[in-house]
């Protein structure tokens, strides 16, 4: 008897592409091989990440939060590698989930291996004839942001910047640069300083000002190389900004709202005086289809 095709999505929050398999019960193998050959753009299906749907209490990492959380966020970058976080990836997840009438409109928990973050799918318009494929946006409650102490830097050949450190579940170094194209080909990682306050790796980010509140970025993902857009990057340009424009909500007790504009599009972001973060962007599913699992397990057929 042949082995079973296992069913795909493709998706995107701001070009930050993604395969997405949905496997409720967590019955796949999905080693690290198997995930880069599907994120692969050339011999693949092609994406910076893959989402795995798994329910909470059917996946080890997650159970503890199936209380909570029914749908686990089983992250995985396009190397095969886990992350802890994905912030457009959520926005995808949720409009997945939306997609196969898993969940309606309004307001949802999602389990991440950085905890439960809360989305909102915005109501369908009349403009997108009220279809679950629509493309409103989604907010996601992003959780508190931590900022690292210390001195740190990032640098791309002789060029080096000093860099805010900043964790979103994930790990970030945002640097401000005069202007975008210094941070080079991204092809390589950029360099961090000191290597050892980022001991699994970083996503480095790459900062200029459009005007008030508004900045722009790209982005070097840990895991992927350079992509279109970082959902939990953006966030932490957005409070790494902040900082440095003398904005701390904590302190003046009042939300402070950024435009962070990525290479692959446009996420609001803002901080409540409680420390939350919550972000808004779009998420879009844009295709469908069946994995050979002899192809991806790579036994030739
Ligand atoms: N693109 C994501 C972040 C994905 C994980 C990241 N590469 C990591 O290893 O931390 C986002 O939108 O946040």
């Amino acid at each position: 008897m042949s082995t079973p095709r296992i069913p795909f999505l493709k998706g995107h929050g701001t070009e930050n592409d993604f395969v997405i398999v949905p496997d409720p019960d967590n019955t796949l193998d999905l080693p690290p091989a198997a995930v880069a050959r599907l994120c692969d753009r050339r011999a693949g299906i092609g994406g910076d990440g893959l989402l795995h749907v798994v329910r909470s209490a059917a996946h080890p990492e997650a159970a503890g939060m199936a209380d909570r959380a029914e749908w686990f966020m089983d992250y995985r970058n396009s190397d095969g590698s886990i992350a802890e976080m994905c912030g457009n990836g959520v926005r995808v997840f949720a409009r997945y989930l939306q997609r196969a009438g898993l969940v309606g409109e309004g307001d949802l928990a999602i389990a991440t291996r950085a905890g439960v973050r809360r989305a909102h799918i915005a109501k369908s318009t009349a403009a997108h004839g009220g279809s679950a494929a629509a493309e409103g946006d989604i907010t996601v409650g992003m959780g508190k942001s931590l900022l690292a102490e210390g001195e740190f830097t990032v640098s791309v050949g002789e060029s080096r910047w000093p860099a805010r450190n900043v964790n979103m579940g994930n790990p970030h170094a945002v640097a401000f640069v005069e202007d975008l194209a210094q941070a080079g080909n991204l092809f390589t990682a950029p360099a961090v300083h000191p290597a050892s306050a980022y001991p699994d790796g970083v996503n480095v980010e790459f900062v200029v000002d459009r005007g008030p509140a508004h900045v722009a970025l790209r982005v070097h993902e840990r895991g992927a190389g350079e992509t279109r857009s970082c959902g939990t990057g953006a966030c932490a340009v957005m409070v790494a900004a902040a900082r440095r424009d003398g904005i701390d909500p904590a302190v003046t007790g009042r939300l402070a709202t950024y435009t962070v504009d990525v290479p692959g599009g446009r996420l609001v972001i803002s901080e409540h005086p409680d420390g939350t973060v919550e972000m808004t962007g779009p998420a879009v599913i844009v295709a469908e289809g069946m994995i050979d699992p002899d192809w991806l397990s790579g036994t030739p057929s």
